[in-house]
């Protein structure tokens, strides 16, 4: 497999550089408005916020309870400026400092609370989450394919509901154009000719993503294309909207309580799942670790090693899979996505400059566009590499 440049972010005017310089700032205003941290964290969260666009990778703390875990990560990047360091490195050490910021590793009023909470929680509880809810009685009158498309394509799309990219981005429909690959006829076909076995998902967003995650879980059962289904979540808060298990608990509650019939059932059938162990929802410290998936522990890789298929949801788990890297647009993405333990899918808006497996035509047509296409969250690919 050739190689491409690893992301970082001091280059400039690249979209990692915003990330850190307009991004970051706007997510700690709107983390501080939120909740009523006390001076000390305020102060902390600020010392953060010029640390990591002006100063260098400070290493952890004496009594950090991972650092010798994150100085093993860091080797070779502690004392040097974060634009140096690799833009999927410096970002998951910006949430990890976040969390310690606002005391959330340390005995106090704010451990183990979720910072992104009060932001997953308004939009769990919005009106947008009660029209999907609606939506879904009407599933039941599509024939087989066209239930099969649309509950794909609601989780495909629910990726560009994540509140990080919604800070400082339009929102707004998607159009046939919009999709830039689509092996979703793969996809169904692969599922069609493996019934019955176990699919793993490596869930992405909290609220609006998890929600169709959720429901295209239960579909993935009813049509018997799975026995099992093992949700990859995060350990913690990460990354602003990332879901925990908090938060797949709360939203199949959210289905379990809808006043339609349809959504309350899938909340059931998902209950039941949860408690007959065909759903399980499984984490690892890996998950908030700054490394792509080629550096798989071997737990995890086990874990991967005989699933049928699995799902990977959003841009971040897409730059984990292919590797956070400048790849030539047209690189197949099977020959990016091979190494992986199982056959995989993913269901991905762009949301960052990675991308592979697109052809010449469609990336000649976006490059006429003259807009960052790659970064706004418009444009998505369903891409599928089989482990034969
Ligand atoms: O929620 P998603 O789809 O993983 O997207 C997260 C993306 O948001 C960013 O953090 C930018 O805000 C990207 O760097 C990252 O890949």
């Amino acid at each position: 497999m050739p190689t491409a440049p690893v992301i970082r972010s001091d280059v400039p005017g690249s979209f990692a550089r915003s990330v850190f310089h307009e991004r970051h700032p706007e997510l700690v205003r709107q983390v501080l408005d939120a909740l009523p941290y006390g001076p000390a964290e305020r102060a902390a969260v600020q010392r953060l916020l010029a640390e990591s666009v002006t100063g260098v990778l400070e290493p952890p703390a004496e009594d950090a309870h991972d650092r010798a875990q994150w100085l093993a990560w860091g080797e070779g990047l502690w004392g040097r400026p974060w634009g140096e360091a690799p833009f999927l490195w410096a970002e998951s050490w910006f949430y990890h400092r976040l969390l310690d910021a606002i005391g959330y590793f340390r005995p106090g009023t704010w451990q183990g609370i979720d910072p992104f909470a009060p932001f997953k929680n308004a939009e769990l509880a919005g009106a947008a989450v009660d029209d999907e809810l609606a939506a879904l009685s009407d599933l039941d009158d599509l024939a087989p394919a066209r239930r099969d498309a649309a509950l794909l394509s609601s989780a495909l799309w629910g990726n560009r509901a994540d509140l990080s990219f919604a800070m400082t981005s339009e929102q707004g429909g998607s159009t046939d154009s919009d999709l830039l690959a689509d092996d979703s006829a793969l996809l169904w076909a692969e599922l069609d000719r493996t019934r019955g076995g176990r699919i793993c998902v490596l869930a992405d967003n909290a609220a609006r993503e998890l929600l169709p995650d959720l429901v295209l879980i239960d579909h993935l059962f009813t049509r018997g294309s799975a026995t099992r289904v093992d949700l990859y979540v995060k350990p913690r808060p990460y990354f602003v909207s990332d879901a925990t298990t908090a938060d797949v608990l709360a939203t199949v509650e959210r289905l379990r309580s809808a006043p339609t019939d349809a959504a309350a059932a899938i909340g059931r059938r998902l209950w039941h799942a949860l408690g007959s162990g065909e759903l399980t929802v499984r984490t690892h410290p890996f998950f908030c670790a700054p490394l792509p998936f080629h550096d798989l522990p071997a737990d995890l890789r086990a874990e991967f090693t005989g699933a049928t298929l699995t799902v990977l949801k959003g841009d971040l788990n897409y730059r984990r899979l292919v590797g956070d890297r400048l790849w030539p647009p047209t690189t197949p993405f099977a020959d990016a996505a091979r190494y992986f333990p199982s056959s995989v899918a993913a269901l991905r808006t762009l949301k960052s400059d990675v991308i592979t497996g697109l052809s010449p035509t469609t990336v000649a047509r976006l490059d006429r566009t003259h807009t960052p296409w790659r970064t706004t969250g418009r444009h998505a690919v369903i891409q599928v590499a089989l482990r034969n």
